[in-house]
C-alpha cells in the first residue's frame, strides 16, 4: 500500500542521512520529491536520481537553511517543478561536538541557526503555502531523543532539538485550523555522517549499542517508516505528536 500517491513532499538536508532516507522512502510510496541541501552535490544528485529511479519526479534545490531566503527559495522553486507542497520534513541539522566551557560563540550561534532558525523558517515558508493552496497538509520535523536528555558535548545541540519539538507542538495549534498537521520524530543514535567522528571511538559506539535494548544503533532507513507515517492520511489525527525513534534507548535506564 502507498502512502504518499499524488503527494509532493520537500525534505530538507536530503543529500545524506536520515534526510536522504526519508525522501527516498516518500518517492517509494508514491510522492514526487523536492530536497535541499548546502554543500553535497555529488550525494544530493545521486538522491535525485535514486528517486527518478523509483519513477518519481525529483529535483535538488542547494541552499543553508540559516539563511530565511532560503526558506522561500526552496518552497518557489518545489512549487515551479513540481506544482504544489504537500509535506515538508524539516531535517537539515548538524551537530559539532564541543566540550561546553571553552565552547566558542561561533560554534553556539551556527548551530542555533541551523538547526533551529532553520527549521523554523523552513516550516514557516511551507505553511504559508500550503494555507494557500488550501487544503492542509502534513510537517514533519527532525527533533531528536536530545529534546528530552542531555549531551556532555551536545550543550548548543540539545536546547536546537528541544526547540524544534516544542515548534512542532505550537505550530500544531497555529496551523489546525488549516488542516495542517505539525509532529515531530526523536531519533535516537542514527549511524550517519553526523556522527561518524564520534562513534568512530570503539568503546563509545559499544556502550551505545548496549544502552539500546533492540540491541544495535539505528539506520537512517529507520526513521523512513515512522516519517512516512506521519505525513500520511493513515495519521490524520495525529498533530502535536512526537514520536522516539530509538530502538528503546530513552527508557533504558538500567
Ligand atoms: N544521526 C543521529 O543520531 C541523529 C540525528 N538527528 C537529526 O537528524 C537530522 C539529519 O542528520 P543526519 O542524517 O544524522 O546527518 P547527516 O550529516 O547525514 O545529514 C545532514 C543533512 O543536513 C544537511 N545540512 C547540514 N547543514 C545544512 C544547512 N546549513 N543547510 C541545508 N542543509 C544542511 C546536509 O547537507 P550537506 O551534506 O549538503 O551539507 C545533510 O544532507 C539532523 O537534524 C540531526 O540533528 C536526530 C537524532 C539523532
Ligand atoms: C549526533 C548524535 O550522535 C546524535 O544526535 C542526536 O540528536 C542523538 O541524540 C545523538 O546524540
Amino acid at each position: 500500500m502507498k502512502l504518499l500517491e499524488g503527494k509532493t513532499v520537500l525534505v530538507t538536508g536530503a543529500s545524506t542521512g536520515i534526510g536522504r532516507a526519508a525522501a527516498i522512502g516518500a518517492a517509494q510510496h508514491g510522492a514526487d520529491v523536492a530536497i535541499n541541501y548546502a554543500h553535497s552535490d555529488g550525494p544530493a544528485q545521486a538522491c535525485v536520481e535514486a528517486i527518478q529511479a523509483l519513477g518519481r519526479k525529483a529535483i535538488a534545490v542547494k541552499g543553508d537553511v540559516a539563511d530565511p531566503e532560503t526558506a522561500q527559495a526552496f518552497v518557489a522553486k518545489a512549487v515551479e517543478a513540481l506544482g504544489k507542497v504537500d509535506v515538508m520534513v524539516s531535517n537539515a541539522g548538524i551537530c559539532p561536538f564541543h566540550s561546553f566551557l571553552d565552547m566558542p560563540v561561533d560554534v553556539v550561534e551556527r548551530t542555533f541557526r541551523v538547526n533551529l532558525h532553520g527549521a523554523y523558517f523552513m516550516v514557516q515558508a511551507a505553511a504559508q503555502q500550503m494555507v494557500k493552496q488550501g487544503h492542509g497538509g502534513a510537517i514533519v520535523a527532525v527533533s531528536s531523543i536530545s529534546a528530552l536528555v542531555g549531551g556532555e558535548f551536545q550543550t548548543h545541540y540539545t536546547p536546537t532539538k528541544a526547540g524544534v519539538h516544542s515548534l512542532m507542538q505550537s505550530t500544531a495549534i497555529a496551523l489546525g485550523k488549516y488542516g495542517i498537521r505539525c509532529n515531530s520524530v526523536l531519533p535516537g543514535t542514527i549511524l550517519t555522517e553526523i556522527n561518524k567522528d564520534d562513534l568512530a571511538d570503539a568503546e563509545k559506539r559499544k556502550y551505545m549499542e548496549e544502552r539500546t535494548p533492540l540491541g544495535r544503533l539505528g539506520m537512517p532507513e529507520d526513521l523512513a517508516g515512522p516519517i512516512v507515517f506521519l505525513a500520511s492520511d493513515m495519521a490524520a489525527y495525529v498533530t502535536g505528536a512526537a514520536l522516539l525513534v530509538d530502538g528503546g534507548m530513552f527508557v533504558n535506564l538500567q
